[in-house]
């Protein structure tokens, strides 16, 4: 009835791109910045400007990373380094809190202005585990992830929640580690092999599969199942409610 396999106890849920539609609010948010930033880098050095690409660009060195660790991963990829500045820069400064602030800026505008819409079939999903009996958490690199699941109304349905503030508090590394999925499994007090983890994001599915979790389902937003496969994903569809009609025992 869910899909999973039958030693399974407990759900860790990432948040955008998996319950909510906020991965692409995020990948616009990023796109402008990163392009603002690489125009201005153009000029300064008189490198040609190539500009941020949301496909490739977005899925393998952004998605499902903490934000600032996704401002130094694509800019490595480029061959670039700014200062790290401090996290009271102001958007636009050319260090790696600054152009993380000026994202940030970016996505809080769209949220308050157009809010948070959420998958259906994934609310569907989640009153289904939670029917049966499965605990439920929410773990997602996003410093905004209280912000989004109460905009989307997921509270009632989710019992834990680590979020990109809870990492930083903790000292967790963030997502391709494994650290925030099992501190997710640590407070609905289940071993790694009795839960399973949802990703869209392919540093997602390598902390799943990096964790020891008893699953994987990679969850396939932008047609990159393989992809998913190939990081960590033991199974990949692209609605969580597909899952209600597969079997309990995958
Ligand atoms: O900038 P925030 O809201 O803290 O989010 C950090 C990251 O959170 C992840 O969930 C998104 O996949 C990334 O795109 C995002 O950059």
């Amino acid at each position: 009835m869910l899909g999973l396999p039958a030693h399974v106890t407990a759900c860790l849920f990432d948040l955008d791109g998996v319950l909510t539609q906020t991965a692409r609010v995020h990948n616009a948010a990023w796109t402008e910045t990163f392009d603002d930033f690489l125009r201005r880098h153009a000029d300064t050095t008189g490198e040609p400007y190539r500009p941020f690409d949301p496909g490739p660009d977005y899925h393998r060195y952004v998605d499902g990373r903490p934000r600032l660790d996704g401002v130094r991963t694509f800019l490595a990829s480029r061959g670039i380094s700014v200062p790290e500045g401090t996290p009271d820069d102001p958007p636009g400064a050319q260090t790696v809190h600054g152009i993380g602030n000026q994202k940030n800026a970016l996505v809080l505008e769209r949220i308050r202005s157009i809010g948070v819409d959420v998958y259906p079939g994934s609310v569907t999903y989640l009153k289904a585990v939670a029917a049966a009996g499965l605990r439920r958490a929410v773990v997602t690199a996003s410093a905004n992830g209280r912000e989004v699941i109460a905009a989307a109304g997921l509270e009632p349905l989710l019992e834990a929640r680590v979020d990109g503030l809870t990492a930083r508090a903790e000292g967790l590394r963030g997502k391709p580690q494994p650290d925030t999925f099992l501190a997710g499994a640590k407070m609905l007090g289940v071993e790694p092999k009795q839960a399973v983890v949802f990703e869209d994001a392919l540093a997602g599915v390598e902390a799943g599969r990096a964790g020891g979790f008893g699953y994987v389902v990679g969850v396939d937003r932008a047609g990159q199942a393989d992809e998913l496969l190939a990081h960590g994903a033991d199974v990949v569809v692209t609605d969580l409610a597909e899952l209600l009609d597969a079997g309990r025992s995958a």
